[in-house]
């Protein structure tokens, strides 16, 4: 593929003092740029949303948007070598299912950060869609349950309630608290707020793995 048609739009700024220019992974060096081309990813799904384009540019697009497919499938690996997703100190973990979360704080107990909704989270009348925000807690609880050393563990609820409307384009704020441990029992609770505005919170329990368990 010609290197142009890679080439989406301006580079984005990279604003994140908290992300490294580089990672390492498996003890890999990340690509460089990896991180960028996730932000572009997302920029291209927040104008997708948004975009009610004309027949020739949806021709184009659609042309573009092959070309990068194929490219990127000439590269495909096994889950376990795959980046997306696994880039703890990229903004979201650089998995474009979420949104750009954004940590600022952690210890073992508690994390802190912030999140913005992009266009392609929208629900409707400005504010975001439901179903995200229960993959915002889920992502953000989990990492909390895997801190201080703790077993792997997986989700085994995760109660959502919805107090406010969270608007997309906002930066908004995130928390997330280790509440106790009652053996494999491991339960978290999070808040999202715009400003003092409580928008949503949440309750889970992550079950400890037992070895061998997958
Ligand atoms: C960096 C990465 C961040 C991203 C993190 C994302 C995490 C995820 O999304 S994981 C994917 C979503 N979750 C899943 O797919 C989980 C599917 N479920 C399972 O695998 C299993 O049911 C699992 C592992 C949760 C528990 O099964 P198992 O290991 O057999 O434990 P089990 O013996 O049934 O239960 C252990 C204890 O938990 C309790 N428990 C289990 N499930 C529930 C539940 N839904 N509600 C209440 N209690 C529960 C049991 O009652 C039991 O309690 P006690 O010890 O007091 O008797």
């Amino acid at each position: 593929m010609d290197d142009e048609a890679i080439v989406l739009a301006a580079p984005l700024v990279r604003t994140d003092p908290h992300r490294p220019d580089t990672e390492t992974w498996l003890g890999r060096p990340v690509p460089e740029g990896y991180t960028d081309m996730i932000d572009q990813v997302r920029e291209l799904l927040d104008r997708l949303a948004g975009a009610a384009p004309s027949a020739e540019v949806v021709r184009s697009t659609t042309k573009t948007v092959a070309e990068l497919s194929a490219a990127l499938a000439a590269y495909e690996v096994d889950e376990p070598d795959q980046l997306s997703g696994r880039l703890g100190s990229a903004a979201g973990r650089a998995q474009v299912a979420g949104p750009a979360l954004h940590v600022d704080e952690v210890d073992d107990e508690r994390m802190t950060g912030r999140v913005r909704f992009g266009r392609h989270f929208l629900g409707s009348n400005g504010v975001v869609h439901g179903g995200a925000i229960p993959y915002l807690f889920d992502d953000l609880l989990g990492r909390l349950a895997l801190g201080g050393g703790r077993p792997r563990s997986r989700t085994a609820y995760l109660h959502v309630d919805y107090r406010s409307v969270a608007p997309i384009d906002t930066e908004l704020r995130v928390a997330a608290f280790f509440d106790r441990e009652e053996g494999r029992k491991h339960f978290l609770r999070g808040t999202l707020h715009d400003g003092d505005r409580l928008c949503a919170e949440a309750t889970a329990l992550f079950v400890a793995l037992n070895p061998g368990q997958t």
